[in-house]
């Protein structure tokens, strides 16, 4: 056996494998997916006399003169020519190498890009080579890279790669004819080195055959790893809930002082649908804001309990969690069933007894926070686990909370079943990629007597006509938040601002009662706030963003919204939500600093111009790109490296067809694709 002193060095990676490691490549694999980000046409030289400014081109001409000036600054230069014509050469960074390179009389390939200086054509900074052996006959590919790996050596290491990899294709031929797609070598090739008569601008739109071919490969191995994650949860077991044991839900449908919607009665059939299966539901419910989720949680809660089984909620806030508690409590509670409240907050007394209750079963909905999954709460009988806000919470915690069910019936590994809830609406393609493997509840109508939420643009400049038009309506009897800018590198000056500003309201309106909410203030004082707000006994709230999720005052009616122009289209929306729910008519005043950004205009328009959340989730898409909309980069999940969701949500569909196909019929090939695309990427297959 080798000592730990002889195998150290061999697990050490060399810089070049760190350095290719930081760029995801590892495995021969690896490298021939690395796809060039452009191309540089070197297939042929171009005489100087045809160089156009601002155009990059090879040229092969003999070196006239070099030296280094050193005035108005140090600099290489040189002169050189052809038959046609002669070119300056500039390097104001240089090493001795170029120097020696620029031997008088040598004659070079030069690659740069023509402009026009002060003594007629020059290159700055172009690159050279001897001018010998013949030209390239495709075009040169620019990879992506990192500090300290040049371009030609990253391309001889894919070029090597490519003559020693197996390219053979994973798509059998009538696949690939269905879905009109080239064979996978002649794709990865063409790629590589194209032709110099392609279309490049069909290369750079990724809209070329052998994109097409690349996407929906990439496609497809995501589309098999998700289908395969939603197969292995049908083979766990759950228990299957009728909620049959009581006439709970029937109670709590009267209790509900209205009538579900549609939508709401469609969620509920279909999560009582799955909840009757012997496998766990993994099931999304997805609404606007507004639309009425926690109506639908708690028909699913009651399904549960009424089966004999206890049910977790938890939210990512503790004002969200408190909110969800006491709309739930006070629904279910009259009906009898114990609602236990559990966060990190808790007094050590009151921690002890929630816990105890927990573990022996007296509590029959536990609502809480993150405190909810830590280790040492133990469920008697955990049959349903809600979460509020999912892509908010990281798989790591999904998969926890559900593994208290699994340690409550250790002996047979029952795993409880699972309804998440998004105010998000994540787009078709968007949801169809990484929610593949849950199944999804839409709500797609509001509530009745609802009417639309009128946006206004107002700019900062106007804030004092802004603040006596608001005095104006409250005194009306509206009540209204005042959102406080985000100050996103401190924390410490946005409370700041928030104190200030209500100090300032106050002052200026003495005669309404004004309160102020922030994430600094201790549970109870919020939960006091929220409530006074809730009673009408606050007419104006002044917050930061934890009143961002959830909030549910249907009196309030006006929403005003600080340096709009730097909070986010999501978040914008997810503030607007917090208006509009009752009957009343309610206004959004988004008040602006200029000069704006291109970006925040574009988002101060999205919001002006449309209220529907699918219309601003896909807007949102577009600006932010699928990581950021989906906080993905926290919570683990892969993102697709070539496939566009805006654009390929046609092969999107096609490779989830052939997932299913395959995975039904011919999982060999499932698997061999999977190699090609999953070695050494890992992340693609989601826990
Ligand atoms: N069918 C219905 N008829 C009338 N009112 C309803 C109905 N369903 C829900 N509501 C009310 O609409 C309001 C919004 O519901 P809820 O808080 O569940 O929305 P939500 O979907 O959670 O929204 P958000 O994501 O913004 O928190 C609540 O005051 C709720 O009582």
């Amino acid at each position: 056996m080798p000592s730990q002193a002889e195998s150290a060095p061999r697990n050490k990676l060399t810089p070049l494998q760190q350095r290719l490691q930081r760029l995801g490549l590892q495995h021969e694999q690896d490298f021939i997916v690395h796809l060039p980000l452009r191309y540089e046409d070197q297939t042929q030289v171009t005489p100087i006399a045809r160089l156009r400014p601002g155009q990059a081109s090879l040229v092969e001409a003999e070196v006239l003169q070099a030296d280094v000036q050193f005035r108005p600054r140090r600099q290489l230069q040189a002169r050189v020519a052809d038959d046609s014509g002669e070119l300056a050469l500039r390097w104001l960074n240089f090493y001795p190498s170029q120097q020696k390179a620029l031997e008088v009389g040598r004659r070079l390939r030069i690659w740069g890009e023509a402009r026009l200086g002060f003594n007629g054509l020059e290159m700055v900074h172009p690159r050279l080579n001897q001018a010998s052996g013949m030209l390239s006959s495709t075009l040169t590919p620019i990879y992506p890279t990192t500090a300290g790996l040049a371009q030609p050596s990253l391309r001889r290491l894919i070029t090597q790669a490519l003559a020693r990899a197996d390219l053979s294709d994973t798509l059998p031929d009538e696949v690939r004819r269905r879905f009109d797609l080239i064979p996978f070598e002649q794709a990865i090739r063409c790629l590589h080195h194209p032709s110099p008569d392609v279309s490049l601008a069909s290369f750079e739109d990724h809209s070329h055959p052998a994109w097409h071919r690349i996407k929906f490969d990439e496609l497809l191995a995501q589309q098999l790893s998700l289908a395969m994650a939603r197969a292995m949860r049908h083979s766990q077991k759950a228990w299957p809930l009728d909620g049959h044991d009581g006439d709970l839900v029937q109670r709590l449908e009267q209790a509900i002082p209205f009538a579900l919607t549609g939508a709401q009665q469609r969620a509920v059939a279909e999560i009582r649908a799955d909840m009757l299966r012997a496998h766990p539901m993994h099931r999304l419910l997805q609404g606007d804001v507004g639309s009425g989720k926690t109506v639908v949680a708690a028909m699913a809660a009651a399904i549960a309990i009424d089966s004999g089984f206890q049910v977790a909620l938890m939210a990512p806030t503790e004002i969200l969690a408190e909110q969800h508690f006491r709309k739930l409590a006070d629904w279910l509670g009259p009906l009898g069933v114990q609602t236990t409240w559990l966060t990190g907050s808790l007094r050590t007394r009151q921690r002890r007894e929630a816990l105890e209750s927990i573990a022996n079963g007296n509590a029959r909905l536990v609502v809480g926070t993150q405190a909810l999954i830590q280790t040492h709460v133990q469920f008697e009988k955990l049959g349903l686990v809600v979460l509020d806000e999912q892509h908010r919470f990281g798989v790591g915690q999904r998969l926890e909370l559900n593994r208290k069910g699994e340690e409550a019936e250790a002996a047979v590994r029952y795993m409880p079943h699972q309804l998440s809830m998004s105010a998000t609406p994540i787009p078709r393609t968007l949801a169809m990629t990484f929610f593949a493997d849950l199944d999804v509840s839409v709500l797609d109508e509001l509530p009745p007597g609802r009417s639309p939420v009128v946006t206004k643009l107002i700019s900062m400049d106007r804030r004092d006509e802004v603040l006596a038009h608001v005095g104006d309506e409250i005194r009306q009897g509206r009540q209204a938040y005042w959102v406080c800018p985000l100050v996103e590198e401190s924390e410490a000056l946005q409370l700041q601002t928030a104190v200030d500003t209500h100090a300032l309201l106050a002052q200026a309106m003495p005669d309404l009662s004004i309160g102020l909410v922030h994430g600094r203030l201790k549970p109870d004082e919020k939960a006091a706030v929220m409530e006074a707000f809730r009673q009408g006994e606050i007419h104006l709230l002044v917050a930061t963003t934890v009143i961002e999720v959830g909030v549910d005052v249907p009196n309030a009616s006006l929403m005003l919204i600080e340096h709009a122009e730097r909070f986010g289209l999501a978040q914008l929306h997810q503030l607007r939500g917090r208006v509009g729910r009752g009957s009343a008519k309610s206004v959004c005043l988004l008040m602006y600093q200029t000069p704006l950004s291109m970006v925040a205009r574009q988002r101060l328009r999205a919001m002006y111009e449309t209220n529907d959340g699918f219309e601003i989730a896909r807007r949102d898409l577009e600006q932010r790109g699928p990581g950021e909309f989906l906080g993905v980069r926290q919570s683990g999940q892969a993102l697709l490296r070539f496939a566009d969701l805006e654009t390929d949500g046609g092969l999107v569909e096609q490779a989830r067809t052939l997932a299913a196909e395959w995975l039904e019929q011919q999982p060999e090939l499932a698997q061999r694709h999977l190699r090609r695309w999953m070695r050494g990427r890992q992340d693609y297959l989601r826990s």
